[in-house]
């Protein structure tokens, strides 16, 4: 295991050509040389930039992000539950590179090529989380939606990753104060909310809990610029929810669906009348499938969960139906279209 002073103390040849780089380099790694002798006292510890990638959970978003933070030059190690998925999540990953060489080295395939390897060669995968964050800069977890699940990870991850390691989550609809909840570094805990497809989509979230330092946030934010990407500040409400999008993109499919099953209009009228009336890229329920039905479950029986009294949030029979018959959309060939 690299320890924490190992980790936080790597620098480049290039940083070190420069004498200030070189000064504060040394006051760096004196500054967590000290803080190990002291015992690490977690909240004064500084947060480094993020160079090392922990991602929990090789699906859509995980591996989009994974394939995201390697191209722009960061150490990634994907974790899932076990070796095959993870061997899709690599396969997904060098066929959205494919996409992208096709375009950038459109008359160029062996540099394409060897864009693809040198971007594979920065992501390593793993079934064990426990065992592969003791050099983590970040963790950031993209696993299934559901509040005690994502607890459990990060409690068990708080006990075994450094002190300087931030935590973040992809949820997209949770509480982040309820997911930072299970661990004892409320203060470098925070929210990266990516869009789907990652390569593609230009925003990132960057959620900031009351307890979230300035120093973890800035961090974020400096992450998700590296990533190439936009990111915007969300800072959590006192009602709970605490991101900007999520009002929109979940009000539109939410809305479309209970329309749908009152029989105001079949899922094909509603998204044709979205893309050509209110030019979105894709239709409520196109969006859906895309996201995963699975997913849409889990965020709306949180939802249930949460206000049970609400009659707005009642299950969707139609939602659940398909999700028990195993079509979660795009992912299994199946949802409110067929991709077969
Ligand atoms: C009552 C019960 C209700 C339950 C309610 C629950 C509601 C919950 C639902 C919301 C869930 C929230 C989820 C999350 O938190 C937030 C989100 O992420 S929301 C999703 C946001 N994303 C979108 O809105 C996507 C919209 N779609 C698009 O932008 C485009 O359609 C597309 C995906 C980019 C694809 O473009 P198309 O033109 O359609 O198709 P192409 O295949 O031709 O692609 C165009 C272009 O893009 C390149 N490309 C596409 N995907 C990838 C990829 N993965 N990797 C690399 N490149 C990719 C492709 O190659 C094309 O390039 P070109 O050839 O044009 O150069
Ligand atoms: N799908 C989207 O459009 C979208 C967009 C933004 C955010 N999100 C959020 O991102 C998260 C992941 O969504 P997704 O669409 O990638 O889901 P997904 O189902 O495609 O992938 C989830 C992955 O997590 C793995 N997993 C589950 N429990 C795990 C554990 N304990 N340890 C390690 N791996 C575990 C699963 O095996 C699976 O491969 C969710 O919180 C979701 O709300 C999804």
């Amino acid at each position: 295991m690299v320890s924490e002073c190992q980790s936080a103390c790597t620098f480049s040849h290039s940083q070190l050509l420069h004498s200030g780089a070189v000064l504060s380099a040394l006051q760096t790694m004196a500054f967590f040389t000290h803080q190990v002798i002291r015992g690490l006292s977690s909240s004064a510890v500084r947060n480094a930039a993020i160079k090392h990638v922990t991602i929990i959970g090789g699906g859509q978003m995980g591996a989009g992000i994974a394939q995201v933070a390697a191209t722009t030059g960061h150490s990634v190690v994907l974790v899932d539950t076990n070796e095959e998925i993870l061997k899709k999540s690599a396969k997904g990953i060098e066929g959205s590179l494919k996409r992208v060489v096709k375009k950038k080295f459109a008359d160029k395939p062996d540099a394409g090529a060897e864009f693809i390897a040198k971007v594979m060669a920065n992501v390593s995968i793993s079934t064990d989380a426990a065992s592969v964050v003791g050099s983590t800069d970040l963790v950031l977890e993209a696993i299934v939606e559901n509040l005690k699940i994502k607890q459990g990870l990060f409690g068990a991850l708080d006990k075994v990753a450094p002190a300087h390691t931030i935590f973040a989550s992809n949820t997209s609809s949770l509480p982040i104060t309820d997911i930072a909840s299970s661990t004892s570094r409320l203060d470098r805990f925070g929210g990266l909310h990516f869009f789907n497809p990652v390569p593609m989509m230009k925003l990132v979230e960057v959620i900031g809990t009351s307890a979230t330092s300035q120093d973890t946030f800035d961090s974020l934010l400096a992450f998700s610029k590296a990533l190439g990407k936009t990111p915007v500040s969300c800072k959590v409400r006192s009602s709970g929810i605490p991101y900007d999008t999520i009002h929109y993109v979940h009000h539109m499919p939410f809305r479309s669906i209970r329309l749908h099953e009152r029989g105001h209009g079949s899922k094909e009228d509603i998204d044709i009348a979205m893309k050509l009336g209110a030019g979105y890229p894709m239709g409520p329920f196109e969006l859906l499938d895309y996201v995963g039905l699975d997913t849409a479950k889990f965020i709306m029986d949180g939802w249930v969960e949460k206000d049970p009294g609400n009659p707005l949030m009642q299950p969707s029979e139609m939602l659940n139906k398909l999700v028990a018959e195993g079509k979660f959309g795009k992912k299994t060939g199946e949802g409110f279209y067929k991709y077969k």
